[in-house]
């Protein structure tokens, strides 16, 4: 797994180096000379333009300017004010060198010579803003970045996209749309997620001494970003000698009369995902709906009220279905109500595993008055709990202290805030988004996240069922629950992929990630247990 730091505790990263004796001045020309490598390694690269700012995101630039220049490289420094002016020392001291090397600059251009120069180039090093940036840009850098993002050539940005927070993920007005983003020291969250995702093109990560690997891991990352290798310890078992129980049991509990779509979905997911029996239980007016859908599912019909929602009636044959199932699902297409409500508390109180999505995760939030945090004994329970929101819903989880999430890192504050407070191991919440972390209280674990495709309705049902199946498949494990909830939004992603392939990428409905579940759990299988393809394993 790869770390993933705040950008407040990159810089300490960059403190504790200094301490152990990697002066900034060193970090910064290892930073160049990497950024300059990754460059060259592009292949096809005679004109470079280097476009540097002010602060030590430039200093990076002009390092790299000379080192190309070295390799033969014809080099092109932009800068806004002369080397000779920068008020940082370190970054004019390297200003300075790279032009007593002979790099040559072109200072303050008006636009069309900007655009001109540009248009000479094979790639633009983007190194005007980095982890300094804040706000919105100021010229001369916004009309820049327009040059930038108009130009044919390749873009390699340092460390982060220029107007993009490294942080947030939110872009500026004005924001480098890179190939590559030549990161330093660590992976940080605003790369990841929101325009950080649209932005960034192929991020490479610079380490720049021995040392960091281990100072970033002491630093405490916020998240760690996984590789398919690391879903070996949960991929699916594969013994043959199963029954169609002992290869786990699902029941879904959900659907009203309005909405009967999403826990039909739900249930024939967990049934792809590998369940060898699942059952949906749901309210009688929309039982018999479902079970025209569904032949290899039955449907058991739990008593409704007037508007077809599930009543608390239903409590106790649902906790008897619970016992005898693997796991249990509650929530998809439910709806609010105090029957919902005590039924969704009725199976916290349970011990079997379980997984709380849609109006069940709404339910929670009406059960502690939108503050989860301060009710841990709510969530508290032996067996697994996996929750599931989106943005909105983990908001009204714990909304009432906080504002909905709008970046990776508020995801991640929010859910901490969950699972901190409950503080068991048998605790995850897997917070979706376009960037879902799944964060369990010792760690918050980032599967690579599926194609845009998967924003469409239905699609988190879809998930809700393949966690359950999954919880149910890997019930005698004892697994680490955050990396096997990270491992289905990983098989989920890559459904989204195959999904769009076969139907094109605007057309992807939630039922056809369904129908692709199974081969893309395979494909992740096999790709977690040969990285590098199969001859070479
Ligand atoms: N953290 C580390 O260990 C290392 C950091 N290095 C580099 O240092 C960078 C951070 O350097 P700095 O802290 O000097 O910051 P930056 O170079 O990212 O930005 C600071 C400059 O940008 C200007 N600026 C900020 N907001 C602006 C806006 N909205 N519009 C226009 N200009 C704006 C500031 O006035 C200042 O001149 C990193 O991104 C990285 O590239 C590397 O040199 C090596 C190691
Ligand atoms: N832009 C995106 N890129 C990748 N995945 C996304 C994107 N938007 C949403 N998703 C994923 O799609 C699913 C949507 O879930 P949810 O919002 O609960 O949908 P619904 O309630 O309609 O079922 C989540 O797994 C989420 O991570
Ligand atoms: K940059």
């Amino acid at each position: 797994m790869q770390p993933v730091l705040n950008i407040n505790d990159v810089r300490c990263v960059e403190v504790a180096l200094t301490r152990e004796g990697v002066s900034v001045s060193e970090l910064m020309h290892r930073a160049g000379y990497a950024a300059a490598q990754e460059v060259l390694e592009l292949g096809d690269v005679d004109n470079v333009v280097v476009l540097t700012g002010l602060g030590n995101n430039g200093g990076d630039g002009w390092v790299a300017a000379e080192a190309l220049h070295g390799r033969g490289v014809n080099v092109k420094v932009v800068c806004p004010i002369e080397p000779d002016g920068l008020s940082g020392d370190l970054a004019r001291q390297v200003a300075q060198s790279a032009v007593r090397a002979g790099v040559s600059t072109l200072v303050g251009p008006p636009r069309d010579e900007l655009e001109s120069l540009l248009e000479t180039a094979d790639v633009v090093l983007d190194c005007m803003l980095g982890t300094g940036f804040h706000g919105e840009v100021r010229a001369p850098f916004d009309i820049w970045i327009e040059c930038v993002n108009a130009c044919g050539a390749r873009v390699v940005s340092v460390d982060v996209p220029s107007g993009l927070s490294g942080q947030t993920g939110h872009a500026a007005s004005a924001c480098v749309v890179a190939d590559m983003t030549v990161t330093m020291l660590s992976l940080k969250p605003g790369l990841l997620a929101d325009d950080g995702r649209d932005v960034c093109g192929a991020i490479v990560v610079a380490p720049l001494a021995e040392q960091t690997e281990r100072l970033v891991v002491d630093a405490d990352p916020v998240a760690w970003r996984t590789d398919l290798s690391d879903y070996l310890e949960v991929t699916a078992p594969r013994s043959a000698a199963v029954d169609k129980f002992s290869r786990g049991s699902v029941l879904v509990v959900g659907g009203s009369r309005r909405f009967p779509g999403a826990a039909i979905m739900a249930a024939r997911a967990a049934a792809r995902m590998g369940a060898g029996y699942v059952t949906l239980a749901m309210p009688a007016s929309a039982a018999g709906v479902a079970q025209a859908h569904l032949l290899e599912i039955p449907v058991v019909a739990l008593p409704e009220d007037a508007d077809g929602v599930i009543t608390s009636d239903a409590r106790d044959v649902v906790l008897k279905l619970a016992e005898r199932s693997s796991a249990v699902l509650v929530g998809p297409g439910m709806r609010v109500s105090g029957g919902t409500c005590a039924l969704v508390s009725a199976l916290l109180g349970s011990s079997t595993p379980l997984v709380i999505d849609a109006d069940g995760l709404n339910c929670l939030a009406r059960l502690t008055n939108g503050e989860l945090p301060e009710f841990p004994e709510v969530t508290r329970r032996t067996a697994p709990l996996i929750l599931t929101p989106h943005r909105g819903e983990l908001g009204r989880l714990v909304g009432a202290t906080t504002p909905v999430p709008d970046s990776l890192v508020s995801q991640l504050e929010a859910a901490r805030k969950v699972v901190w407070s409950d503080g068991g191991s048998e605790l995850v919440v897997v917070t979706k988004s376009n960037a879902t972390a799944c964060v369990g209280v010792e760690r918050a674990v980032l599967p690579k996240p599926g194609p845009a495709a998967l924003a469409t309705a239905g699609s988190g049902d879809v998930l809700s069922g393949m966690m359950a199946a999954a919880l149910a498949m890997h019930r005698d494990e004892d697994p680490d629950l955050a990396l096997l909830a990270a491992y289905v939004c990983e098989v989920h992603g890559y459904a989204g992929s195959l999904a769009a392939e076969r139907v094109g990428s605007h057309a992807v409905m939630a039922g056809d990630l369904i129908n692709v579940i199974g081969l893309a759990a395979d494909a992740v299988d096999e790709h977690a247990a040969f990285p590098e393809g199969p001859d070479e394993g």
